[in-house]
């Protein structure tokens, strides 16, 4: 039965904290949503687990929304044996004044009848590190990050307590490395203290240690919340916990689906347009005809099986920022909406053709075609990259069970060749 249940705000977030689970010895299974905790296969799956991780796409919903949600995971949660928690969000803290990590945050807290927790969105093995409550990505300072630029949460400060004091009800509080070197009992007692009880405490944490250290003094916290690299230290009963094997077999069909405008997969894609069959969403035709221009896409990729086998096509839908210039006209979808339901209809249609391994690029696009694809659990399989694995998904599409494998990539995260690579991992 698990004991330890997580909430994750997008669902790249939930399988890169998956994946560090399950590498710190937690049996693991990802659900999609709280209503597959408990009904079908995911049920067995959950029983059988040390820890579970829900993934919702509540990182850019309405506030309520993403409150309700939260809520109702955490309470499908706790009926599931659950007895620590995880808010698991963005390691880049991708949030706006208004929500939505602060508002889920106190809404956790007053569930669970609690008034204290940490804030860590520390992950440096991804190069994301909080000092004097500063975050960086690598060298950057996150507002002078690529993040800035972000089509829906651009990052603007650098400042945790400044990003989260509008969106929460709680005080907010630092409490600085200095106090984090001095070892995990001065971290307890300094969290402790009687004028941090009502508040959330921004940690900081610029190495694995750092974050060991973080885990070992907050044993007693009913919850905490933070990025995947907290998990580096919640060390779990099973060592050896057994990853998914393969849905595939290598030279199955397979398809890159990238709606991420991040630095890091635009490099990524620049990468595989020069290895990789390719087409580009092509946004005014999607407007214009949304269902046909689905269609063309579906046909290309199954003519590159055809013509390359076991070469998976690339279908992206940014090069460069200014793809993200086209305002959406008054009485039509925006970009981004037609972007994610054209990603989603290419994933289900591919699926139904054949497609058995998948990797999608960026986090709401993630949701976006998980969602389509049915898929109510993940199982963890072959880690491909820091924060980045893949994952044996069930589902059912197009009034059809199935079985692929799914990559989720964070947009910022992976080496500029995973798109071509990532594939090795499954053989
Ligand atoms: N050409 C485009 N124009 C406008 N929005 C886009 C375009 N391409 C992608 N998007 C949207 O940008 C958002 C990207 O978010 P996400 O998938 O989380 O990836 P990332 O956070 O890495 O950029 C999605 O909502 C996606 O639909
Ligand atoms: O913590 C992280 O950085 C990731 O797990 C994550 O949530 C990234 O989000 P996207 O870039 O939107 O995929």
């Amino acid at each position: 039965m698990p004991t330890l249940g997580a909430i994750a705000d997008d669902f790249t977030g939930a399988t890169d904290l998956a994946t560090m689970l399950v590498a710190r010895g937690h049996r693991t299974v990802v659900t999609v949503g709280p209503e597959s905790l408990t009904d079908g296969p995911g049920g067995a799956a959950v029983r059988d687990a040390d820890a579970v991780v829900v993934a919702l796409k509540s990182r850019t919903a309405p506030v309520d929304e993403a409150v309700g949600t939260s809520l109702a995971a955490l309470r499908a949660l706790r009926l599931a044996g659950c007895e620590r928690f995880y808010f698991k969000y963005c390691s880049t803290f991708d949030s706006t004044p208004v929500g939505n990590i602060g508002p889920v945050a106190d809404a956790l807290l007053a569930e669970l009848d609690e008034r204290r927790t940490v804030v860590v969105p520390s992950f440096p093995a991804t190069g994301r590190t909080v000092y004097k409550g500063r975050l960086f990505v690598h060298d950057e300072l996150l507002d002078e990050s690529p993040m800035r630029h972000h089509p829906l949460t651009p990052m603007r400060d650098s400042h945790v307590g400044r990003l989260l004091t509008p969106q929460t009800r709680h005080q907010v509080r630092l409490v600085g490395l200095d106090t984090v070197r001095q070892g995990a009992d001065a971290l307890r007692a300094a969290l402790d203290a009687p004028e941090l009880a009502d508040s959330l405490v921004v940690v900081d944490a610029v190495s694995d240690e750092d974050l060991v250290t973080v885990c070992a003094a907050t044993t007693h916290l009913a919850l905490v919340t933070g990025a995947a690299g907290l998990a580096l230290g919640l060390t779990g009963p099973h060592p050896e916990a057994a990853r998914a094997t393969p849905a595939s077999r290598p030279g199955d069909p397979g398809v890159v689906l990238s709606g991420s405008a991040s630095s890091a997969t635009r490099a990524q894609v620049a990468h595989a347009r020069t290895r990789l069959p390719n087409r580009k969403l092509d946004i005014a035709a999607l407007r214009a005809d949304f269902t046909g221009e689905v269609a063309a896409l579906v046909d290309f990729v199954r003519r590159s099986w055809e013509e390359e086998p076991g070469t998976p096509p690339l279908i992206h839908s940014v090069d460069d920022l200014g793809d993200l210039e086209q305002a959406a006209p008054d009485d039509g979808p925006a970009a981004s909406e037609l972007v994610e339901r054209a990603l989603a209809a290419c994933a289900t249609a591919l699926v139904a053709a054949g497609a058995r391994r998948v990797l999608v690029a960026g986090g709401e696009t993630s949701g976006a075609v998980v969602t389509a694809l049915g898929v109510r659990t993940l199982s963890i399989g072959a880690p491909i990259a820091p924060g980045v694995t893949w994952a044996r998904a069930d589902g059912r599409a197009h009034g059809q069970e199935h079985t692929v494998d799914l990559a989720l990539k964070s947009g910022n995260f992976g080496d500029t060749a995973i798109f071509t690579e990532a594939w090795s991992a499954l053989a």
